[in-house]
């Protein structure tokens, strides 16, 4: 093509109505020298005003970026390898569905409601698929192959470099973190540092009988929030687990900031999970202005804790330095340094205190809202110990199937960690469901919505640890077929490392506090129990179920109790109250 001499035409078109033809006349204007109309432009521009120049700069790049976000939008919605899913139309277009959604702590319930809206495939962002099947949940999550973590785990990770187990895309990375920590989490180490479990959970029973009136031992308590009791409890033990040194928080509120600290990092950390582009934005500087502060506090805090440790010795406590430092991992014959360890453990704060908490609290809402439940767990923990002492893990403790049951289905109804786990497809050929995910996909399924998956938990927002009890009417099989799905710790390569440190941590302070107390819940309205209420919007409608606020881990509030000693329990008062706040080593 000549583009030097263009011929120019002025076109008119003639419309009519009806049968009526419709024409088109061309009438030729004149022969253009293409480079003189370009020389012209050029020199019109040069001419021009500052102010003109800027507004016909200013035009063309907004045009173009119209024309490239429309193009964008049309090849996503009709022409992309997923477009064939339904979904939400912003989530087709961009992750800022996902990004906002979790902002406001509603991804699970927006998702869960998707799949009655849309079937059991939705398209969650322009390259997210999130499914709603035991088979994809199996395929997705047991893969050892085709699947690592998406790449929005990345934006997790504050320096680069500065991994832990939690955040390791790189499948063989994260298999050498696994292997290590392995033999923290190992059931012997379990039990080694379970005395110190022992000790917080009594401190949080004492806690929790304590009143401004000294003389009210078999009184009512204060009444507690008890999101703030369990997540101060749960943190002290990471904070002995991770650092070798509690925190303090179940005695002091000195350092108390470390939660707010904690809870706004991870919000943003939700938010660029889904959306991990907007962290180039650097939106920090202007939504988290206090939370840097907070983590310059945080992070001074961490440092010292962590300085104070390693200048202890190897040894000299038995935590996860402790356990792990020496481990060398038989494949690669390397161990992890002291500052990988140091970065493991303030992720477990993050992921095993933070989620914790959320679990016990979430028990506590379903024990004071179904205080039958609560009866036949009192008198379960009650006559199986005799002495509050012998509360331990191991063969009693575990003949308690009720409560291992009323764990189970709290954390089925509220699942500590209720979003979806993005997956990154990286094979050609990856099939979910019949469906092929091409290379460079995310895939997943949601906590959350599956477990309120009516086909596999029927009545699903009814709280019944029953349906985790074996009896006559719900055989063994019918349990094992349950808990095949039960997947609050995940499934599959990449399970919650601390799923039975979680488990002993929750039996033991579960069964020592319905042990020693009564409860009671003064105000059992939405705001005094953390429930949702009638006519508020989806998801946040129903009164028996404890509200998350879901951005990874999750927020929360309530329920907001207060305690007794129960009878028959003063014999053993007197020595609670007597306790020290520190521990004998
Ligand atoms: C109720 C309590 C807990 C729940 C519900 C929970 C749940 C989960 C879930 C769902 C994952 C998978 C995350 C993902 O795939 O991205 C996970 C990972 C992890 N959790 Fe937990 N967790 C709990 C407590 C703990 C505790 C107490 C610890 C440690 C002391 C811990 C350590 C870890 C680690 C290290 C990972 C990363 C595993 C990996 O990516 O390979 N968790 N947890």
């Amino acid at each position: 093509m000549n583009f030097e001499n263009l011929t120019v035409f002025n076109v008119e078109r003639v419309k009519t109505l009806g049968h009526h033809i419709v024409t088109t006349k061309y009438e030729q204007i004149a022969n253009v020298d293409f480079r003189h109309v370009v020389a012209t432009g050029v020199e019109s521009f040069l001419t021009m005003k500052g102010l003109e120049k800027v507004k016909l700069l200013g035009s063309c790049l907004l045009g173009s970026w119209l024309v490239y976000l429309v193009v964008g939008i049309i090849y996503r919605v009709y022409f992309h390898p997923l477009a064939k899913y339904p979904g939400p139309f912003l989530a087709k277009i961009t992750n800022f569905y996902g990004a906002y959604y979790n902002g406001r702590g509603e991804l699970h319930i927006q998702t869960e409601k998707g799949f009655k809206e849309y079937g059991p495939v939705i398209r969650q962002g322009p390259n997210k698929l999130m499914f709603q099947s035991e088979t994809a949940l199996m395929t997705i999550y047991q893969s050892k192959h085709d699947i690592q973590k998406s790449k929005g785990y990345t934006s997790m990770v504050p320096t680069p470099g500065a991994w832990n187990t939690f955040t390791a895309v790189d499948r063989e990375y994260a298999r050498f973190r696994r292997r290590i920590l392995g033999h923290g989490f190992a059931d012997h180490r379990i039990r080694e540092f379970e005395p110190i479990i022992l000790h917080h959970a009594k401190m949080f029973v004492k806690r929790l009988l304590s009143s401004p009136d000294p003389e009210s031992v078999g009184k009512w308590s204060t009444v507690w929030n008890m999101t703030e009791n369990c997540r101060h409890m749960a943190y002290d033990i990471m904070g002995e687990f991770g650092f070798g040194q509690t925190f303090g928080l179940q005695t002091s509120d000195k350092n108390h900031f470390i939660i707010d600290a904690i809870h706004v990092a991870v919000a943003r950390a939700g938010v660029y999970v889904q959306y991990p582009q907007l962290q180039k934005w650097n939106l920090d500087k202007v939504f988290y202005i206090n939370a840097w502060k907070m983590r310059t506090k945080f992070f001074e805090l961490m440092g010292r804790m962590v300085h104070e440790r390693v200048s202890e010795g190897k040894h000299a406590k038995k935590d996860l330095f402790s356990f792990v430092i020496d481990v060398k991992d038989p494949e690669t014959g390397r161990s992890l340094t002291e500052t990988e360890l140091a970065a493991e453990s303030r992720f477990l704060l993050i992921a095993g205190a933070d989620t914790t908490s959320t679990g016990m609290t979430g028990i506590f809402f379903y024990l004071a809202s179904n205080p039958e439940v609560f009866k036949k767990l009192a008198h379960e923990i009650r006559t199986t110990f005799d002495d509050p002492n012998d509360i331990r893990g191991g063969a009693k403790l575990k003949s308690c199937k009720y409560l291992y049951a009323v764990m189970d289905e709290s954390m089925r109804m509220s699942p500590p960690v209720s979003s979806a786990l993005w997956r990154e497809v990286t094979s050609d050929n990856f099939m979910v469901d019949g469906n092929h995910v091409p290379k460079g996909m995310d895939v997943g399924c949601s906590l959350y919505a599956f477990h309120h998956n009516e086909k596999i938990f029927s009545d699903s927002y009814t709280f019944n640890p029953d349906r985790w009890m074996v009896s006559e009417s719900n055989p063994a099989e019918k349990v094992a077929a349950l808990r095949k799905y039960f997947n609050p710790f995940s499934l599959g390569t990449r399970v919650c490392s601390g799923m039975n440190f979680t488990l002993t941590e929750l039996a033991d302070s579960i069964a020592a506090a319905v042990w020693y107390l009564d409860m009671e819940a003064p105000d059992t309205t939405a705001e005094g129990l953390g429930g949702g209420y009638v006519g508020a919007k989806y998801g946040r409608h129903r009164p028996q179920e404890f509200q998350l606020y879901d951005h990874i881990t999750c927020g929360h509030d309530g329920p907001y109790l207060k305690f007794r000693l129960r009878e028959g329990a003063k014999k053993w008062a007197a020595e609670l109250m007597d306790m020290s706040a520190t521990r004998e080593e």
